[in-house]
């Protein structure tokens, strides 16, 4: 997106532990990309990778709350490699920095309190045992209190943090796996979250496009957007994260079946519990990670959703996608997908 939307791009630089043949298809325009295999855990490489560069967007991060990597590992790369972006702005004199962050910072809360429609003002107790959120609740601090640093050549460092709901669209491997899960059950889903549970979701485009933005504008306005936090929001309609899945698998072909959860929640939590047991007890044989963990079901089942316009306020957001685009491309992608099936 940013060489297709921002016009003063002279060279993209793609930093990855895992770099893949889609980055060929990026070197065909008059834009230089720069295709770098490193780790942000390693300082080195990311002070390497970052030197010369006017804008860094930090997006690489180790999205895991099925227990396949340990929390050390976690921890590493989200809180420790975000440190080791941050420092290496401040040593190669990079001065504007964008984070990816995560509703997750905010909630849902250990305690399962409901965030509906909030914004980024709202009053809400962010407390966090797992792994993942602490980690991302961490790493934005890191960002957001950098903010004003000096840096090589002593100009202040300007940061800014998004924090996307729960993404959806091309590439989304849950929504893949939920899929293929239902595929493998003749074509039915079965309801495990009552449809009143609202779960936030945003179209992967318009995540996109709004760190483009806010990029760009981080530039112009540096003493309104540094430091701030902006939640990455869209007009996917407010569901429980099954019935939203649904709205996409639906036309793939599946079926929800129930009109309320099938199992009661204490009976879910228990089959979470033993999935959990079991992935401890298997470790040293092999990775058993499935989607429901005590973790996920609470995720799954606490109402989550925001309701505001702090981008297009101060860097004048507005989403690229529709939902109906939203909804189509990722219908076309899921579709896309058969015979690809693991
Ligand atoms: N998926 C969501 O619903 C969601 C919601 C909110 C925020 N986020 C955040 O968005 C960002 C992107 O996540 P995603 O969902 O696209 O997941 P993803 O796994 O598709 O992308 C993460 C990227 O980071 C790279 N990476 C992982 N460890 C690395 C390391 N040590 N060094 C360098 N690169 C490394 C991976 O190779 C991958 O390309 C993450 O920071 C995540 O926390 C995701
Ligand atoms: C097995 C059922 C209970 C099923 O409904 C579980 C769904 C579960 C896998 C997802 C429910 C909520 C999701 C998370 C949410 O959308 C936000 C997230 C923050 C982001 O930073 C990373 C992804 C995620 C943690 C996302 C992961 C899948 C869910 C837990």
């Amino acid at each position: 997106m940013l060489l297709q939307r921002e016009p003063r791009l002279r060279e993209l630089r793609v930093f990855d532990l895992h770099l893949g043949p889609w980055l060929e298809e990026l070197q065909t325009g008059p834009v230089q990309v720069t295709a770098i295999q490193g780790d942000v855990t390693q300082a080195h490489e990311v002070t390497a990778a970052v030197a010369g560069a006017h804008v860094v967007i930090h997006t690489a991060g180790l999205v895991d709350v099925f227990g396949r990597a340990s929390s050390e590992t976690i921890h590493e790369v989200n809180v420790q490699g975000t440190q080791n972006v941050i420092e290496a702005c401040v040593q190669t004199g990079t001065q504007f920095l964008v984070y990816t962050s995560s509703m997750e910072v905010v909630g849902p809360n250990i305690k399962g309190h409901p965030f509906y429609r909030g914004n980024e003002d709202t009053p809400y107790e962010a407390a966090h045992r797992h792994p993942y959120p602490r980690s991302k609740a961490l790493a934005e601090q890191l960002v957001l209190e950098a903010n004003g640093r000096k840096v090589h050549g002593g100009l202040p460092l300007v940061t800014c943090a998004l924090r996307p709901t729960g993404i959806y669209g091309e590439g989304h491997q849950i929504m893949r796996d939920i899929y293929y899960q239902g595929q493998r059950l003749g074509g039915r889903l079965f309801r495990a979250i009552p449809a009143s549970v609202e779960h936030g979701r945003v179209y992967v485009g318009n995540v996109a496009w709004m760190h483009v933005l806010v990029a760009r504008e981080l530039q112009q306005q540096a003493a309104l957007l540094g430091g701030q936090v902006y939640f990455c929001y869209d007009s996917s309609p407010y569901k429980s994260y099954e019935d939203f899945n649904m709205e996409i698998l639906g036309p793939c072909g599946l079926r929800l079946v129930g009109a309320r959860p099938l199992l009661p929640y204490w009976l879910l939590m228990f089959l979470a519990l033993l999935n959990a047991l079991l992935q401890w007890l298997l470790r040293p044989l092999l990775l058993y990670a499935p989607l429901l963990n005590p973790y996920t079901l609470a995720m799954a089942n606490t109402t989550f959703t925001v309701s505001t316009n702090k981008a297009q306020r101060h860097f004048g957001y507005e989403p690229l996608f529709s939902w109906e685009d939203s909804r189509n491309r990722t219908i076309r992608w899921v579709r896309a997908m058969d015979g690809s099936a693991p």
